[in-house]
């Protein structure tokens, strides 16, 4: 499809999506079921995910009562406009002003600056009628920071720019369909006027004569909306590592090479042990990811009821969990969905495959709410405030809550003596404990160094980054584990689980050694026992390897992969797939007279044949 095929389609499909929705109808988990067979990004993501929860987080009763109905019936269309052209990361940043004018009772919603242009928001090029808008309040002269603002866009009737916006669609993104289905926008204002009831006044208000009345709760909580996603992203990635691993796991059983003795059948290649140490560390961690979100599914859900309480303690770890296990699980799902495709070979890199596309559409999860590096560092801070207040009698909580025993783990010593000792789950989780406390201790007393803390954060950038990792890590392997500790049905599913599950952290091991090696945390042989046990484990799990995907239940429409067909008939329908290509229209291609054969004529002549 051409982009603006692409784009009509996709207009297509979430209208009858949304028209299914309501005539079924369908609850909000089946909603969501539907968005995820739908399998495309489109407007409906941002009005849904973001434009709504804005709305329902941040605005007041009256406020709520007004917009969402209309937005509920999608009367209105939403999208969620903060980043501009030259602030994304940095929100605190962004240079749209919103200046109160008490003549008119108004805001004049303004973009001073190219650079203040909105630039990426998704649904906003072409589609959304309404937008929450992150703007610099300015009342009387004075800048209060960045608030929001619902603002109209469009008019209702020809679904033309309202005077005074200057909208559009920001171009072609990477891949062929991947995100093109969606019009990711830029828009300026020019002087704009909005009621001052438009402004989102949960958190704080301005009052007919202007005056800027900030709230008693933290300012911090404007930003729920993105915590509110960055908690979805992290099971999404669960669904999309499954999908890659599915597709190289079947694949992998169906492709052979080498091996064949006296004429007979070559080795599946997934016998091979390289294979399988690329391949099962990545099956291990769709399945890590999706136990690890639904874990951040309840911490969301219990800081939410907690936030509504007037509760806001636990506000900063729901923060840092969300940045941190988002930016952990969409790097490792990018890099593991890319490793995917290496181990299809050479048809790997076949449209065909399914794995180009499903790359492509999904490694910007890397860089939406809110750029990996960049969400680390927020953990990073909040593990560094946590080692600074150890022995002030504030005993961390939560997934802090290791750090209270700090003494313990800067000075133990790993007791594993042999390599069945790695399938210990205390001892595992120990030595990802020791890993992280020393790492981020070492960042601290690092950072104690300098006179001036935020020029030692600068300058230890790369190091946090890496504590705040390891810490991740331990979250993961710690939910993995407390979920094999739960009700599991079935001995059978336990045991496959477990072997997963110890891949998982082993793998982890082996990857990061020098982490592991340079805090004392392992010594080189107990790291050779855990390479030994990991490959025990991978002979365990390759006879379960295709029924370990198969049970991610998704259908061959779902996977539109030739490689990962449930039935393993591949090579035939690689053919299939080939012939229709365009090019194997005609037999002779179309620039055969134009171009080959004036080439191919003149050589001929030359050498006189
Ligand atoms: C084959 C086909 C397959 C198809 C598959 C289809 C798949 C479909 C794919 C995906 C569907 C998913 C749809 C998802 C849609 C996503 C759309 C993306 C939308 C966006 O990107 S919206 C824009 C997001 N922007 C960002 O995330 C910006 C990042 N920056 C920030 O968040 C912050 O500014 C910051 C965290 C970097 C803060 O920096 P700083 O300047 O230090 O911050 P301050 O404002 O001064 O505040 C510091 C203080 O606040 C605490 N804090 C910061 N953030 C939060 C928070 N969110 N909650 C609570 N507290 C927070 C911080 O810790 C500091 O606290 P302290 O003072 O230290 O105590
Ligand atoms: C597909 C897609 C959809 C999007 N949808 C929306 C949307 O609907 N609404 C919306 O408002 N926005 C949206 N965005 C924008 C997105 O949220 C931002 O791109 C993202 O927050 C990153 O910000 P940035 O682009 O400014 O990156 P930058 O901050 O410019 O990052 C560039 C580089 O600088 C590094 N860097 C930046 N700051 C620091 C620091 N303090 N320390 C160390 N390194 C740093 C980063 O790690 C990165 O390597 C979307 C983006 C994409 C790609």
């Amino acid at each position: 499809m051409t982009r603006k095929e692409l784009f009509k389609n996709t207009l297509r499909k979430s209208v009858h999506a949304w028209k299914l929705i309501n005539e079924l109808p369908l609850s909000d988990d089946e909603s969501l079921m539907l968005r995820h067979f739908m399998d495309q990004p489109g407007f409906l993501d941002l009005h849904w995910r973001m434009f709504v929860p804005a709305i329902k987080g941040q605005g007041t009763e009256e406020q709520k009562q007004k917009w969402l109905p209309l937005a509920n019936k999608m009367q209105i269309i939403g999208c969620y406009a903060q980043t501009e052209l030259g602030h994304g990361s940095n929100v605190q940043g962004l240079e749209t002003t919103a200046t109160f004018d008490p003549q008119t009772d108004q805001f004049i919603l303004h973009s001073p600056t190219q650079t203040s242009s909105k630039w990426w928001p998704g649904g906003l090029g072409k589609v959304s009628t309404h937008a929450v808008i992150y703007a610099r309040l300015i009342t009387d002269g004075k800048d209060h920071g960045v608030h929001g603002f619902i603002v109209q866009l469009r008019n209702m009737d020809d679904h033309s720019p309202l005077p005074g916006i200057t909208i559009g669609d920001i171009g072609v993104k990477f891949g062929n369909g991947a995100y093109n289905s969606m019009d990711n926008g830029f828009l300026m204002f020019d002087k704009f006027c909005i009621p001052r009831d438009q402004m989102l006044m949960r958190l704080s208000k301005v009052t007919r004569e202007g005056k800027y009345v900030p709230s008693d709760v933290p300012r911090q909580l404007m930003y729920g909306t993105m915590v509110s996603v960055r908690q979805t992203i992290v099971s999404n990635a669960s669904i999309a590592m499954a999908r890659a691993v599915c597709i190289a796991t079947r694949y992998s059983a169906v492709r052979r090479q080498f091996g064949s003795q006296n004429g007979g059948i070559e080795t599946q290649v997934i016998d091979y042990k390289t294979q399988q140490n690329r391949l099962f560390p990545l099956l291990a961690s769709a399945y890590a990811f999706r136990f690890v979100g639904e874990w951040l599914k309840w911490l969301y859900t219990d800081v939410t009821q907690r936030l509504e309480a007037s509760d806001f303690a636990t506000l900063p770890e729901a923060h840092a969990c969300t940045a941190g296990l988002k930016s952990m699980t969409t790097s490792a799902t990018s890099d593991g969905i890319e490793e995917c495709r290496k181990l299809c070979g050479g048809h790997g890199y076949l449209w065909c495959s399914g794995l180009p596309e499903l790359f492509a559409v999904y490694v910007p999860a890397c860089t939406y709410e809110g750029d990996n590096v960049v969400l680390q560092l927020q953990v990073a801070r909040f593990l560094m405030k946590t080692v600074s207040q150890l022995g002030s009698g504030k005993a961390p909580a939560g997934t802090t809550a290791y750090m209270g025993r700090a003494k313990h783990l800067l000075q133990c010593r790993s007791s594993i003596r042999k390599a069945e000792d790695w399938l210990n789950p205390a001892m595992v989780l120990e030595t990802f404990e020791a890993r992280a406390l020393r790492m981020a201790v070492s960042c601290a007393n690092n950072l104690s160094k300098f006179e001036n803390q935020e020029q030692g954060f600068s300058e230890l950038l790369a190091d946090l980054v890496e504590a705040a990792i390891a810490h991740c890590q331990l979250i993961v392997v710690s939910k993995f584990i407390v979920k094999l500790e739960g009700e599991i049905k079935g001995k059978g599913v336990k045991n496959q689980l477990k072997n997963l599950c110890y891949i998982y952290a082993l793998h982890l091991i082996h990857k990061h050694l020098g982490d592991f090696l340079s805090t004392n945390s392992i010594t080189s042989e107990q790291a050779s026992l855990a390479n030994h046990q990991l490959r025990s484990l991978y002979t365990q799990v390759r006879p379960n390897a295709v029924a370990l995907v198969d049970a991610f239940d998704y259908t061959d429409h779902y996977l539109g992969s030739v490689l990962g067909r449930y039935d393993g008939n591949v090579y035939p329908k690689l053919f299939e797939e080939a012939l229709k290509d365009p090019l194997n229209d005609t037999v002779v291609p179309d620039g055969y007279h134009e171009y080959i054969r004036p080439l191919i004529k003149q050589h001929l002549r030359s050498a006189r044949l």
